[in-house]
């Protein structure tokens, strides 16, 4: 590969010329729901335990990142609240030089107790996902009788000022309730909700666009309670959700069209699994593996080579519309969402 200052420089560049400074790195693949757009009811193997990262080289791995420019890290899973050392690896994360921003995405379940600590360790905030305030349909979409869980953990990291709390939703043409009741769930307790498109990332590979309701179907069904007005463009940035006032304000509703309105021009992510592999991208077909280097006693300056040369690699955006689409072999509880 011809090596340009750009892929050379102090940040994470990639050929296109975008620059990676949002890491999300996913703490374990093992969830406790079994949530029907990601997860098969059962059979899906979880990462054999030696595969994965030890706290250490978790967060010595983070730390390079930070050094190439990374401003926020985002934990995720698989559920990040079933790694038992995950307040010890925020705690650490937050001691490192230059430290980041930190964000965590998760089902909430066992936030109700991990809310403070977190709080305490340095986390900043987070996103928590509840596609419905049924307590029944919640037990369908999820295959468990945990809602109850999920609204007590939201509860917590209010409470513990991980603000703004905001509240991740996959939409889908099967669900029997409006994306306004959730809506207004949401604005009754302060919860800033955004609107997912389904994307094609199930470890079952059942992704069907039919059953996907489209951010345009999204805002067309929440504008016959609601009225939305959009905000200016420039305020996006790198932002996955395009932000909408709610009947004038200050409160926002939030839609991710990542299929149908893709924004991966402005796509400042970067992946680490938590088997140690470096993504490029959510769909990406390629890693690099940092496991490996690690477990030969690589210096940081090759652990760096293998983050730079895996982001210069990464592709102009995701294919899903092209004729040659394949989907990634890792679903996305193993990817981090
Ligand atoms: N296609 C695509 N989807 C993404 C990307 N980042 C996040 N998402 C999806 O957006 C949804 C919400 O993700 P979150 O983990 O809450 O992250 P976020 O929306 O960047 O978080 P905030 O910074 O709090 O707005 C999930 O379904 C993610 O899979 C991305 O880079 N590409
Ligand atoms: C994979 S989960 C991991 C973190 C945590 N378990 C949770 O659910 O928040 C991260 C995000 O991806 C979303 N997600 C899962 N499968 C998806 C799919 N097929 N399409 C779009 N988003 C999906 C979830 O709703 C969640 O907001
Ligand atoms: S979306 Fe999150 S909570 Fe649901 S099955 Fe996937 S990893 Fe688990
Ligand atoms: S699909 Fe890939 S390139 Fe597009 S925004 Fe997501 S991570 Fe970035």
């Amino acid at each position: 590969m011809t090596h340009t200052p750009a892929r050379e420089s102090a940040v994470l560049g990639d050929r296109f010329g975008r620059v990676a400074a949002d890491l999300r790195v996913s703490v374990t693949d093992r969830c406790n729901l079994r949530c029907t757009y990601c997860m098969p009811a059962e059979g899906l193997d979880w990462m054999p335990r030696p595969e994965m990262l030890t706290d250490d080289e978790m967060v010595r791995v983070i730390g390079l990142f930070v050094d190439l420019g990374v401003r926020q890290v985002r934990f995720t899973g698989g559920e990040p609240l079933l790694r038992r050392s995950l307040v010890d690896v925020v705690r650490r994360v937050g001691q490192l030089p230059n430290a980041p921003r930190m964000a965590m995405t998760t089902n909430g379940i066992g936030l109700d107790r991990l809310a403070q600590p977190l709080a305490d360790a340095g986390l900043h905030r987070v996103n928590v996902s509840l596609d419905t305030v049924s307590p029944e349909r919640f037990k369908v979409l999820t295959r468990r009788d945990r809602f109850h869980d999920v609204e007590r953990g939201l509860k917590a990291a209010a409470d513990a000022g991980l603000a703004p709390v905001k509240v991740n939703a996959v939409a889908m043409h099967s669900d029997v309730e409006s994306p306004a009741d959730l809506l207004a769930w949401c604005l009754d307790r302060g919860y800033q909700l955004r609107f997912i498109e389904q994307m094609p990332l199930d470890a079952q590979h059942s992704w069907d666009r039919s059953t996907m309701m489209t951010g345009a179907q999204l805002r067309t069904a929440i504008e016959e309670r609601f009225t939305l007005t959009d905000l200016p463009a420039e305020a996006r940035g790198s932002a996955p959700a395009e932000e909408f006032l709610v009947d004038g304000g200050p409160e926002t509703v939030g839609l991710i069209a990542s299929v149908s309105a893709p924004f991966c021009a402005a796509c400042d992510r970067v992946r680490l699994t938590a088997d140690g592999q470096v993504r490029n991208c959510l769909f990406a077909r390629d890693e690099g593996d940092l496991r490996a280097q690690l477990r030969s006693g690589a210096s940081d300056e090759q652990l760096t080579e293998v983050i730079r040369s895996t982001m210069w690699a990464k592709a102009a955006g995701h294919g899903i519309d092209l004729p040659g689409f394949v989907q990634p072999q890792r679903p996305m509880s193993a990817i981090g969402g």
